[in-house]
């Protein structure tokens, strides 16, 4: 299958001598909706502006359908959509003048944008500076939809949205990706989204500590909250009601992505050493 998102061998850094990324490789296939998770500074939105072509590699590939990520290139810019976590004002500017002109975006369904503006409960006769934060985040999630980009990244969704909302994106973003669309989703939020995301990618210091589909997980591990701790725990942290682990031998209870996200986090060496002895 033709991949949506190819990284290959990506090196990048900020400033010299001291590398974000280093030979990283990551690969989206159509209709995906993968969670990018990550400690602050692990490089989740870095790593967003390299696909939606706002950055550059120093070395390596980053492709969006086949193309190298460029925004300056109109071909690339008609692919996705980046909703980034800061909705700064120059966007908001563009945005406006594209969804009222479709110049962008020549699938852009207006009819489509006041629905789901409708849905989410956003009020687009205001305008765009006089609705908070998280009605604007509503406003261009909207409007990221009614694009008809196949590929959507989308830093931080749920922040600042209720909880309706919340409940309304999760249940608005399996619908399109069963039409084939693309997410890339970097969140903080693992349990606004859990059911949602797959395949999980962890990074950490600006490498790809796991990548692998819910299935894969679920079938390898269980993730279990005993009220004591197994000796055989890779991983375990005092959580609510008990202690949390993960242990190998799966198909016991649900993926716990905070678990597996923490455990990447707070033992890295051995959450490691585990997956590969796992065969992960
Ligand atoms: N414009 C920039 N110039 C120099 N360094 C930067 C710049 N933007 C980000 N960085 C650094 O790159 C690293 C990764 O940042 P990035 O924002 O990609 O991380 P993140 O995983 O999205 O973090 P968070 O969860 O806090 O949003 C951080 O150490 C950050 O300080």
């Amino acid at each position: 299958m033709d991949s949506v998102i190819r990284i290959e061998d990506l090196s990048f850094s900020y400033t010299k001598n001291t590398p974000l990324f280093q030979d990283l490789s990551l690969c989206l296939y159509p209709g995906q909706v993968a969670g990018l998770l990550g400690e602050n500074g692990a490089g989740k939105t870095t790593l967003l502006k390299l696909i939606a072509g706002e950055l550059f590699p120093d070395e390596g590939t980053v492709e969006v359908f086949g193309i190298p990520a460029d925004r300056r290139d109109p071909e690339v810019l008609g692919q996705l959509y980046f909703l980034a976590e800061e909705l700064p004002s120059y966007s908001v500017v563009a945005e406006t003048y594209a969804r009222t002109t479709g110049v962008f975006y020549p699938r852009y369904r207006h009819e489509m944008f006041l629905e789901l503006s409708d849905h989410l409960e956003v009020d687009v006769s205001k305008k765009l500076t006089q609705l908070s934060y998280g009605q604007q985040k509503k406003f261009f999630l909207a409007f990221a939809l009614a694009t008809g980009v196949p590929l959507l990244l989308l830093d931080e969704p749920t922040n600042g949205l209720d909880i309706p909302s919340k409940r309304q994106v999760r249940r608005l973003i399996p619908r399109y990706a069963a039409e084939g669309r693309t997410f890339l989703i970097s969140t903080h939020q693992v349990r606004d989204l859990e059911h949602l995301i797959d395949p999980v990618i962890i990074l950490r210091k600006g490498r790809v500590v796991l990548h692998a589909s819910m299935d894969d997980l679920q079938e390898r591990f269980s993730f279990v909250v005993a009220p004591e701790v197994p000796s055989a725990a890779l991983y375990a942290e005092k959580v609510p009601g008990g202690y949390g682990a993960i242990l190998p031998g799966g198909g016991k209870g649900e993926v716990d992505l905070e678990l597996l996200f923490d455990a990447a986090r707070t033992e890295p060496e051995a959450f490691a050493r585990f997956l590969e002895k796992e065969g992960v």
